[in-house]
């Protein structure tokens, strides 16, 4: 279960949002600056609603009536930022192993997770290198196994595959999925690809100026067209 009803004045943009979902991956769609990121950056802990609940599984992490605002380091979030945010002077290894290392996971643990991470997507063979030396899609490649290799329990994403060509989107989207499968983890995708919301999504939320415009079932999209549905809800 997930529940987001926040508010949030910025200097120049006010969100105000409400999103419910009974299981699975929530989507967020929407324009530039919508407020898509800020939603996930408050999940995560980083931004501070002025008000309302963040409720996921049976945890608060806010809530402004109660009292309640729980420090990011025990939400256990995991969070694929849209610029990777990678330690630029560690090696690819030791950017992954950070989360495990961090959450006292035993060296054999650490050992067998970053490697099983890597290899999925690609990357063991430059376990060794810089983080500030890889491409762009490289880079992306490794914010998503530092994000799964520390095994949390909520997933947010911030548009996770956009710097991958489409060959690579398509087993890295099934990768993801299968991580979401087996660790039963509710996860937030914000994402401007359709392949991503009908795939990856069980619920999409259209957000447009801070606000949700529309909602649905992302089969729903799919029967109806998703073109067609997404459009619908833009002038
Ligand atoms: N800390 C902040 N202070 C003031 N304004 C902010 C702050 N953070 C975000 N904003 C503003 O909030 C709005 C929403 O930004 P946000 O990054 O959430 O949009 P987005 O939907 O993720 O956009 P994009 O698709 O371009 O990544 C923007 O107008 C942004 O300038």
């Amino acid at each position: 279960m997930l529940r987001i009803r926040v508010t949030r004045a910025l200097r120049d943009f006010t969100l105000d949002v409400d999103i419910e979902s009974d299981n699975g991956t929530v989507v967020l769609m929407g324009n530039n600056g919508s407020g898509k990121t800020t939603v996930l950056n408050m999940v995560a802990g980083i931004a501070r609603p002025d008000a309302g609940v963040i409720k996921v599984k049976e945890k608060t992490f806010f809530d402004s009536e109660a009292g309640i605002d729980v420090p990011i380091e025990d939400r256990n979030v995991g969070y694929v930022f849209q610029n990777y945010a990678l330690f630029p002077h560690m090696s690819v290894y030791d950017n992954v192993a950070f989360g495990p290392r961090m959450r006292g996971a035993p060296p054999g643990e650490v050992e067998e997770r970053v490697k099983h991470e890597l290899e999925a997507l690609g990357m063991w063979g430059l376990r060794d290198a810089k983080a500030s030396r890889l491409s762009g899609g490289q880079k992306q490649k490794v914010a998503l196994a530092r994000c799964l290799a520390a095994r949390p329990s909520l997933l947010l994403m911030d548009e996770p595959l956009s710097a991958l060509d489409a060959e690579t989107q398509a087993w890295t989207r099934s990768c993801i999925k299968q991580h979401i499968r087996d660790g039963h983890m509710p996860a937030i995708i914000v994402t401007h690809s359709l392949a991503d919301a009908i795939e990856l999504g069980d619920m999409v939320f259209i957000m447009d100026r801070g606000r949700v415009a529309a909602s649905g079932r992302a089969d729903e999209m799919l029967k109806n067209g998703s073109h067609t549905f997404i459009n619908s809800f833009f002038r």
